[in-house]
């Protein structure tokens, strides 16, 4: 059975809805700016709580995906994503999102900021993206990054979380001065557009 029945003669004749397993809309705003025309991405219809107790972007996106998949009985897709700063040991890596929680991103930084004085600033954004399709029990992951360096200060208002001072290799502004960008260059829409190529080719050999 063809995973996406889009085409007949070469015509669109539909589009394969996914929900997105996340209970953080920015994500589902930009997978969307990536996403190709046959994918209809939505927001999930509820937000389920998963407990993220995996060690790796991987396993938490792997765990998000089916629990959402299983109670939504359709097909989804995760995101597990997270700041890696190399000086630090990966930190705050899968942390990203529970470290200093009640406090604001601005005070996350700040305080990570002081934790790298004198300290290497080469960091990385990745993202673990997962589709899953409970009907047809096929799970598919891919996992990708943007390098990049820890801005001496915080600069810019776009993006969201750690954006405004994370630069991008090979730029000397950051996410958050160029949010624009990210949709180029960002660890989520490298990891999603590598997802959605891969549905796409599963697709066209099923319809072989
Ligand atoms: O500045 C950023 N620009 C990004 O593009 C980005 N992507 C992820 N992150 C950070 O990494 C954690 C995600 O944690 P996370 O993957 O668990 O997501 P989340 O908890 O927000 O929602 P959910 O998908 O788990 O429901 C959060 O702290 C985010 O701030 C980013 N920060
Ligand atoms: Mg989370």
């Amino acid at each position: 059975m063809e995973l996406i029945k889009l085409k007949k003669g070469g015509v669109m004749v539909g589009t394969f809805r996914i929900y997105v397993a996340t209970t953080n809309p920015h994500k589902v705003e930009e997978i969307k700016e990536i996403a190709p025309e046959w994918a209809e991405i939505l927001p999930s219809p509820e937000k389920i709580e998963v407990i993220e107790d995996g060690e790796t972007f991987l396993e938490n996106s792997v765990k998000k995906a089916i629990v959402y998949g299983k109670k939504l009985k359709s097909p989804v897709i995760a995101d597990d994503s997270g700041l890696v700063i190399y000086s630090l040991g990966g930190f705050p890596g899968v942390m990203s999102a529970r470290f200093m929680e009640e406090y604001t991103y601005e005070e996350k930084m700040k305080t990570i900021l002081k934790m790298l004085e004198g300290k290497d600033r080469k960091a990385a954004f990745v993202c673990s993206a997962t589709f899953f399709d409970f009907q047809r029990n096929l799970l598919v992951s891919v996992e990708d990054r943007v390098e990049g360096y820890i801005a001496e200060e915080i600069r810019g208002t776009g993006g969201f979380g750690y954006d405004p001072f994370f630069v991008p290799e090979g730029y000397d502004r950051t996410f958050g001065e160029m949010p624009e960008l990210k949709k180029k260059l960002s660890h989520r829409s490298r990891a999603f557009r590598k997802l959605f190529s891969i549905l796409s080719k599963i697709s066209e050999s099923e319809s072989l």
